[in-house]
């Protein structure tokens, strides 16, 4: 494996842009002195790492909705759309599926065909056919920051086309965009890909421009527990840091128990600057971001607010300084400007009467975060010691022996071992441990919590119940009750 965890040179990094600037005839837009001065240029209003800070600073949770059609001034229509009838406070470009699958010429079919059909025909934005020139368009039309969010194991080019053109957040990251959106990408590969974009931002950090980074926090969406989403988010986090990312988001997606939604959030981040000072990277800035309900919707538009408005005030409480926005058309598929926007507004609405207010202390809240940084530390120390200190070899041995394990996950280099299910109040365990290298403490925590909700329901432990909570909130309950 010629993976290594350590920061690449700035000969290595500048030696594979040669190769990746000619994956595509876009590629060639990209001229370095006049990025540089353009991203130096663009006003604080405009810069995402600077507003993240800023609402961290006044602790404020901000608003963003997922948003991407195929067509330049479709997009621009689109988003500021979002901005000024959705009150959005930071824009995304959502990407489409081919460029995430580096599947370029179907782009470029999907935009001409857009063109004639006076519609998007792709399911997100093109950026990287658009190139500089397009992207830049999108940047100079709205006044917002904007982030690109995608989910693409090779997003290199992507990546440089993007930022150059003034996008100033990336989402994404060698583990995140790899094991729950591919089936048989390299891990290996994503990784080093991702250690490029990091590098990436490391480069224009050291120009003086600053730049976020987000790791991306719910993984497969379907009952990830939170232990194992921290996990994955504070390695990316260290990954990013050792190439020179220096404002990092780090993520993770409604599981629906509230006391365990704010200790996750809570532990992500107080673990996550914990190992950062550890490790030496004491001007690295963390915040956070919390995704709204990521599983199946109810298709009833009111139940589909009920269940926005619940993720809405489950990141306010939790004090996270961004929440990801979801949309009465979640259950249909990609939403109408329209429908995004009152996403926003029904989101925006919440934390507005929230403001201030943070879910108390208690003693479960705080034994939640406990259990939680028991297990995230648990799985850190084997990544360590597979890795013989190496994080990123880690890493690829973790997946290889289900050390690290994403339940549901389509990547066959993913063991498929752990199994997660919800306990009497809701809360996330695990009901199949699979190779994890959980003490027996945790084992009997976990175990303990289930048998639980087996008694109160009258069934044994099982794969069942796993099943019935897949189901649950599409059917408009958290817990997979038996029927
Ligand atoms: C990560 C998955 C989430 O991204 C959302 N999504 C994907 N593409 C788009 C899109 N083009 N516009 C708005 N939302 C989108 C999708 O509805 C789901 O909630």
């Amino acid at each position: 494996m010629n993976l290594k965890f350590r920061k690449w040179t700035e000969e290595e990094f500048l030696r594979e842009r040669e190769e990746v600037l000619r994956q595509w005839h876009t590629g060639k837009e990209i001229n370095f002195e006049e990025s540089i001065e353009y991203l130096k240029n663009l006003p604080d209003h405009k810069n995402f790492a600077k507003k993240l800070i800023d609402a961290k600073e006044r602790g404020i949770t901000l608003a963003q909705p997922r948003a991407g059609v195929a067509l330049i001034d479709e997009h621009i229509e689109l988003l500021n759309f979002l901005d000024q009838k959705g009150g959005a406070d930071l824009l995304p470009s959502t990407i489409d599926s081919y460029t995430r699958q580096n599947k370029y010429e179907e782009c470029e079919r999907g935009i001409k065909e857009s063109k004639k059909a006076g519609r998007s025909l792709l399911n997100g934005f093109p950026g990287l056919n658009h190139g500089v020139k397009g992207c830049r368009e999108v940047v100079e039309a709205v006044n917002l920051p904007l982030q690109l969010r995608h989910g693409t194991p090779d997003a290199r080019l992507l990546s440089e086309i993007m930022t150059a053109a003034g996008f100033t957040s990336n989402e994404g990251g060698g583990i995140s965009y790899n094991i729950p959106y591919a089936k048989s990408v390299s891990l290996e590969k994503t990784i080093k890909d991702w250690q490029y974009v990091d590098r990436l931002v490391g480069w224009y950090e050291e120009q003086g421009i600053s730049l976020n980074r987000e790791p991306f926090g719910p993984l497969t969406g379907t009952l990830v527990p939170p232990s194992m989403s921290n996990v994955v988010q504070i390695l990316e986090c260290l990954m990013a840091a050792e190439q020179g990312v220096r404002n990092i988001t780090l993520g993770y997606g409604q599981c629906g128990n509230l006391i365990q939604d704010v200790a996750a959030v809570r532990a992500m981040q107080e673990q996550a600057e914990e190992y950062c000072a550890q490790m030496g990277y004491d001007k690295v800035e963390i915040t956070t971001v919390f995704h709204q309900w990521m599983g199946g919707f109810p298709e009833d538009e009111a139940k589909a607010f009920g269940v926005i408005s619940n993720g809405a005030s489950a990141a306010a409480l939790a004090g996270a300084t961004k929440v990801i926005v979801k949309t009465p058309h979640e259950a249909i598929g990609i939403p109408t400007k329209e429908a995004n926007a009152e996403g926003i507004k029904t989101t925006k609405m919440v934390l507005n009467l929230l403001e201030g207010q943070k879910l108390a202390d208690s003693d479960e809240l705080n034994a939640e975060i406990a259990q939680i940084k028991l297990e995230v530390k648990c799985l850190m120390d084997k990544v360590a010691e597979l890795g013989d200190g190496d994080l990123a070899v880690g890493t690829v041995k973790a997946f290889e022996q289900g050390v690290l394990d994403i339940p549901f996950a389509p990547s066959m280099f993913n063991a498929g071992k752990m199994l997660p299910a919800r306990d009497n109040t809701g809360k996330i365990r695990y009901l199949e441990v699979g190779n994890l290298p959980f003490s027996d403490e945790i084992k009997e925590f976990n175990r303990a919590a289930l048998q639980e909700r087996a008694d109160f329901e009258g069934r044994e432990i099982g794969f069942q119940m796993s099943v019935d909570d897949i189901f649950a909130v599409g059917k408009g309950k958290l817990i997979g009750r038996p029927e």
